[in-house]
């Protein structure tokens, strides 16, 4: 693959081009809106040049509710030789573009399971699906070449390509990802009102939950609007548990004691059944869950003191499998939390004291 056109260079289209540019593919990068096309460019993701003839693969990286519209503009245009879309739903934009009576053998869906909760090409990052799933959707109907298109531009992405069927697809965003974004928003909604004295407590636990409640709502209305039925279905198994666990909590305040035994097992439960299913969620690559040991290192908040430690580890021969950071609030001081094998966590630890670090036992 050589040539490439991305059309829609927000958050995603973007990254993608970042990505295929950063592997010398030549990007040609259109927008509704000239600006983010212009932005796109300046930040090095192609050229808002039209390309000479059809280009290889076109990326159509639009909301949802335009890929049918949009791919039939590309393809009314020869744009392409095949074309993919990127939008977090499958089932609707495919009903809209068999409903348009487009050509559907070079097309293939596709979803890149990674983003952000922030839109435009400014967010855009070359290493966005790095590692990430990323979901093909081919039917009978989708040629090969097609669907070796769309492999190429996973593999150009350094994501990992795993093919479903359109319905399965959405049925598994609605639980993995449609589900969270909508709990996250549910509890950061509790804050919006709370008190400042509670608010400024918030530590690591309530930025964790609530990170991907910054989310843009009118992306996330075009993605839910395709998916309600499965969200709705399985928030109203989480609104089931939710109403066992209120039970749970009033019981464990009763005065009798068997009935606070019932309430302390009912919290039990639904914690070791979290346990159980945050445990399935694979780490890095895909691969699965790995139990990494955790170094905390206190670090002054001040430029360069997170290069300087990544550099320690590093010569100290430990690779960083993942990092958090924690900010003390009125504080200038941090606690950086490094993820490393079980087996290095004791030689990193004697290692970064030994250069000055403040490490935590
Ligand atoms: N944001 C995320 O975390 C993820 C989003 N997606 C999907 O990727 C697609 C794009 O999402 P983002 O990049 O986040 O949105 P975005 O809002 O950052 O970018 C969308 C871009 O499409 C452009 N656009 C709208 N109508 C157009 C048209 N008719 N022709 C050309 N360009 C047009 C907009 O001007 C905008 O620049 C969506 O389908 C979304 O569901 C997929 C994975 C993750
Ligand atoms: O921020 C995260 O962790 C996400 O998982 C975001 C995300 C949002 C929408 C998608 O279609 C895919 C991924």
């Amino acid at each position: 693959m050589r040539t490439v056109a991305v059309v829609g260079t927000g958050l995603i289209g973007t990254s993608a081009a970042l990505a295929l540019s950063a592997r010398g593919i030549a990007v040609h990068l259109e927008d509704a809106d000239h600006d983010a096309a212009r932005t796109a460019a300046a930040l090095g993701a192609g050229t808002v040049e039209p390309a000479e003839g059809p280009v290889d693969l076109a990326v159509i990286a639009v909301p949802p509710a335009l890929v049918g519209p949009v791919l039939a503009d590309c393809q009314q245009r020869g744009l392409a030789r095949c074309y993919t879309d990127v939008a977090s739903v499958k089932s609707g934009p495919r009903a809209d573009i068999a409903a348009l009576g487009l050509d559907t053998t070079h097309y293939i869906g596709s979803h890149p399971m990674a983003g952000r909760e922030i839109s435009g090409p400014l967010a855009g990052r070359a290493d966005l699906f790095e590692g990430r799933p990323w979901v093909l959707t081919p039917t009978p109907d989708t040629d090969t070449d097609t669907l070796n298109a769309a492999l190429e531009l996973v593999a150009l992405c350094g994501a990992v390509p795993v093919v479903m069927d359109a319905a399965a697809h959405d049925r598994a965003v609605a639980l993995v990802s449609h589900t969270p974004q909508l709990v996250s928003s549910l509890v950061a909604a509790r804050l919006e009102h709370a008190e400042e004295t509670a608010v400024r407590l918030s530590g690591q636990g309530v930025r964790d939950v609530t990170r991907i409640a910054a989310s843009d709502p009118r992306m996330w209305i075009d993605i839910l609007s395709a998916n309600a039925g499965v969200v709705a279905d399985i928030l109203e198994d989480v609104a089931a548990d939710l109403g066992e666990t209120v039970a749970a909590l009033r019981s464990l305040q009763a005065a009798d004691e068997a009935k606070r035994r019932e309430g302390a097992q009912g919290i039990t439960e639904v914690m070791r059944r979290g346990n159980a299913g945050q445990a399935r969620i694979p780490g890095k690559h895909g691969a699965p869950p790995t139990r990494y040991a955790t170094v905390a290192v206190l670090i002054g908040d001040q430029p360069g003191e997170l290069a300087r430690l990544f550099g320690d580890a590093g010569r100290a021969g430990v690779n960083i499998e993942d990092i958090a950071i924690e900010h003390s609030t009125g504080q200038q001081a941090g606690l950086v939390q490094l993820s490393v094998a079980p087996s290095a966590a004791t030689g990193l630890t004697a290692a970064l004291r030994e250069r000055g670090w403040s490490v935590r036992d």
